[in-house]
């Protein structure tokens, strides 16, 4: 599907969608206990991919038809061999979180993947399972689906990197609660990405598991049982979500534009209010009741750094691109680890759009008052992220900008274009 954008101004309120990272560890926790009710799960692409995964290791997940609630009926810790590979399509968090789960049984589980995620590294988290003396191959012997993995292991210790994704920590700490052992992590590489490590954690307690960080990494005992309070978790709305919410009420809400669901959580992705204030955003996060209302103002060039903040990127890439003055997006080189390499990706979208884009290794540099964003037709690379922040740029191009395979926002915001839509932002499908 291709979307069209013309300029438009946005106004009104918009709820953020749920937290695509707590909905997957909710779902998946719910697996590894009993079962649970995960109330206001997201619905998407990815997270229906985890619970394919719960699904096929032997629970069962059902979604009541207002979709506000997941009843899951889990594996209790113990999770079968899977009937037939298991699918988890273009979720790198539901492959890394659920090749762990595989690595807890004796018999080998098959995981795959779409074409971006059978590119992606899975290496490391292969090499942690062999160490703790289970099985773990990549059948293509080059550290990416698809991949077979077994052995039934018991806990014990590894040595990980922590700057290609930290998501195998979090698999580690899910699977390991469950060993007879516990697992202890050692980092080998300083950890990027480490709020997601934090919403673990903060899932792992809500589900009466404890895990720890620890001076060289992170811990957790073994013969933990989850079983979250009441029976139920709740998922918060998602700050990466709300980034472009965010992005296009700062480059287009003439009369202001309240975005809803903002309660503060351990994502890291809420640093995107900060930036924005940093860039001259009107801006005011009312926390206690989970809203911030921004509106359109004059945006100015900033430095900011996303070794936490991986997935805010392509945002301020078009925030850069819309502001005065220079734009630096540094600590970068684990953003070319995701759906695509978002760094090339933003680069060279952004350049077909008129702006003027430098990109480092390890860094993307926006010159804001170089660039003179005009419509044109760009690849959405079948990137979600991609996809929503060249649409949020379209918003304030002159001319027509069409994004390519917009029907990729299925990932983690499906109704992405019906929102920008009842704002009032010209989109044609
Ligand atoms: O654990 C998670 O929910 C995620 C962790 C991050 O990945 P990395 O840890 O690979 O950087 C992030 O980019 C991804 O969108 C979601
Ligand atoms: C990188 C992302 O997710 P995942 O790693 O789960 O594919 C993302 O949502 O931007």
């Amino acid at each position: 599907m291709d979307v069209t954008i013309t300029p438009s101004t946005v106004s009104g309120t918009a709820q953020a969608p749920p937290s695509k990272s707590y909905t997957h560890r909710a779902i998946l926790a719910a697996g590894y206990a009993d079962g649970a009710v995960v109330r206001d799960p997201l619905v998407s692409a990815d997270t229906r991919a985890t619970m394919r995964a719960v699904e096929a290791y032997g629970g069962s997940v059902s979604l009541s038809a207002d979709e506000r609630e997941l009843d899951v009926t889990g594996f209790d810790g113990r999770p079968d061999t899977p009937d037939d590979v298991i699918d988890c399509a273009n979720s790198g968090t539901t492959m890394r979180l659920v090749t762990a789960t595989a690595a807890l049984q004796d018999d080998l589980t098959v995981l795959t993947g779409d074409d971006s995620l059978r590119s992606r590294p899975q290496g490391p988290l292969l090499d942690a399972v062999e160490q703790l003396d289970g099985e773990a191959e990549s059948t293509r012997r080059n550290g990416q689906a698809p991949l077979v993995v077994g052995g039934g292991v018991d806990g014990g210790a590894v040595e990980i990197p922590g700057d290609v994704s930290s998501q195998y920590i979090t698999a580690l700490l899910m699977a390991g609660a469950v060993t007879p052992d516990g697992v202890d992590i050692d980092l080998t590489t300083d950890l990027k990405s480490s709020p997601y490590v934090d919403i673990t954690l903060e899932v792992l307690d809500d589900y009466g598991v404890a895990a720890e960080r620890t001076a060289e990494g992170f811990t957790v005992a073994g013969g933990q049982s989850y079983a979250p309070t009441g029976g139920e978790y709740s998922v918060p709305g998602d700050f990466s979500s709300m980034s472009y919410l965010l992005a296009a009420g700062a480059l287009a809400a003439e009369d202001g534009l309240l975005v809803t669901s903002a309660f503060p959580s351990a994502q890291g992705d809420s640093a995107i209010v900060d930036v924005l204030d940093e860039m001259g955003a009107a801006l005011d996060w009312d926390r206690e009741n989970g809203e911030i209302e921004v509106s359109k103002s004059a945006l100015s060039g900033v430095e900011v750094g996303v070794k936490d903040t991986p997935d805010l990127l392509p945002t301020i890439a078009t925030l850069g691109a819309a502001a005065d003055g220079v734009t630096h997006i540094t600590d970068a080189e684990h953003v070319r680890y995701k759906e695509t390499d978002r760094v090339s990706a933003m680069a060279e979208e952004l350049t077909k759009m008129g702006a003027e884009v430098e990109e480092r290794r390890d860094e993307l540099v926006v010159y804001g008052e170089e660039s003179d964003l005009t419509g044109a037709t760009v690849d959405g690379r079948a990137d979600h992220r991609i996809i929503m922040s060249l649409a949020v740029a379209g918003l304030v191009a002159d001319g027509e900008t069409t994004v390519t395979g917009a029907e990729h926002v299925d990932v983690s915001f499906p109704d992405f274009f019906d929102v920008l839509d009842s704002l009032g932002a010209s989109v044609q499908r």
